[in-house]
């Protein structure tokens, strides 16, 4: 074998030129620098061989699990019908999937989401629902900031009579370090309309406590 030839690692670790796949507002360069520097600062040589392609590995999952950062939820909500439905529309156990914007770690559980359509009778397809919560989970976020943003998407767009937001989730960062209190969970909520009438938002908790 050429000894000047690149090992099939180096090859695979020359710096690509754009990444195709990264999202507008996405600096792929500059986030595999970064990571480079982090594992440099924990007392790691970026330069072994198991960890050569590790920055632009980790520039390309942090180009997906930030990918909801620039994006509008105008664009999930676009797909409306005409119906006439003036009652619960709820889909629940969505999962989640979000980091925690203070250590940069997961936080992962369901969200419970659900519309009373406005007297319009906008209604929007059952899966723009589950792509709303990934469009603001896929951000650096806090779980109470998550729920307010869907309901208050979801009011926007919509112009529903209520909404109901539930979320339910671990976060890492007090489950892996911290505190460690593994299995707590943290359920936030928000809730807008006529849903915040007692016996309807009891009876959409209901339904959710039933899931
Ligand atoms: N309200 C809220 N707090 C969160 C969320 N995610 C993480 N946190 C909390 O953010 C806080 C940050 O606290 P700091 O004292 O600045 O950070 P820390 O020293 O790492 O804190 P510990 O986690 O207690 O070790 C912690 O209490 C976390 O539990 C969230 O979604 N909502
Ligand atoms: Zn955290």
């Amino acid at each position: 074998m050429d000894d000047h030839a690149p090992s099939p690692l180096t090859a695979r670790s020359q710096p690509s030129p754009v990444e195709p796949t990264q999202p507008p507002g996405f600096d792929h360069a500059r986030v595999a620098a970064a990571v480079r520097e982090l594992l440099i600062g924990i007392g790691e040589d970026p330069d072994r061989d198991g960890l050569l392609d590790t920055p632009a590995r980790v520039a390309r999952a942090y180009a997906e699990m930030f990918s909801g950062l620039h994006a509008d939820p105008a664009d999930v909500l676009s797909t409306t019908f005409e119906l006439s439905h003036d009652e619960l529309v709820l889909v629940t156990d969505i999962e989640v999937w979000s980091s925690c914007e203070h250590h940069l770690v997961p936080f992962t559980g369901k969200a419970h989401v659900g519309y009373i359509p406005g007297a319009g009778g906008k209604i929007t397809g059952l899966s723009k629902l589950a792509r709303l919560v990934d469009l603001f989970a896929k951000r650096p976020q806090v779980q109470e900031r998550l729920t307010t943003q869907i309901a208050d998407a979801l009011v926007e767009h919509l112009s529903p009579r209520g909404v109901i937001v539930v979320i339910d989730c671990e976060h890492l960062c007090m489950t892996m370090r911290g505190v460690r209190k593994a299995g707590s969970r943290t359920v936030t909520s928000a809730v807008r309309g006529q849903l915040r009438d007692p016996a309807t938002r009891a009876e959409a908790m209901a339904l959710i406590a039933r899931s």
